[in-house]
């Protein structure tokens, strides 16, 4: 059984109604729906948490030592500017899939670097919602394939 945690966020609370232009109608509590119905399919234990605090997600960072087998994280703009984010990824050695759900590369100059990027297995950007089974995918195939 594969212990995969899904980490949102500040402002990720807000999907669904925040810039539904770009980020869609789909809220955080359907999105964890999703990433919960996995559960029998990738035979995994799933997690979902979110918060708007850099700390709180360091915090949930570290305690996936030992407990947990990797992470999906979307970091919100934390993504472009926690180096604290990235060395908590750094220090627990653990895979993680760097998820957006817009195409970070097509949008503002600030949003096209990522801290996370340098420590994530790899990302994924651009589908919108859908990304988030996507990631839990790559991630269990990854995890399965050692
Ligand atoms: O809060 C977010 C959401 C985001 O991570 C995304 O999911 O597309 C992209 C970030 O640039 C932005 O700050």
């Amino acid at each position: 059984m594969l212990r995969l945690l899904v980490l949102n966020g500040p402002n990720l609370n807000l999907l669904g109604t925040r810039q539904p232009e770009v980020y869609g109608a789909t809220t955080l509590a359907e999105v964890d729906a999703m990433c919960k119905a996995l559960e029998p399919e990738l035979e995994a234990e799933i997690t979902c948490i979110q918060s708007n605090h850099e700390g709180v997600l360091i915090d949930e960072i570290h305690a996936c030592r030992g407990t947990r087998d990797g992470i999906v994280i979307n970091a919100g703009a934390y993504t472009h500017t926690s180096l604290a984010i990235m060395d908590a990824i750094a220090s627990v050695a653990l895979p993680v899939v760097e998820l957006h759900v817009s195409n970070i590369h097509a949008r503002e100059e600030f949003r096209h670097k990522s801290y996370i990027g340098r420590v994530a297995l790899g990302q994924i950007c651009g589908f919108g919602t859908a990304g988030y089974p996507l990631a839990l995918r790559a991630l269990a195939g990854h995890l399965r394939s050692k």
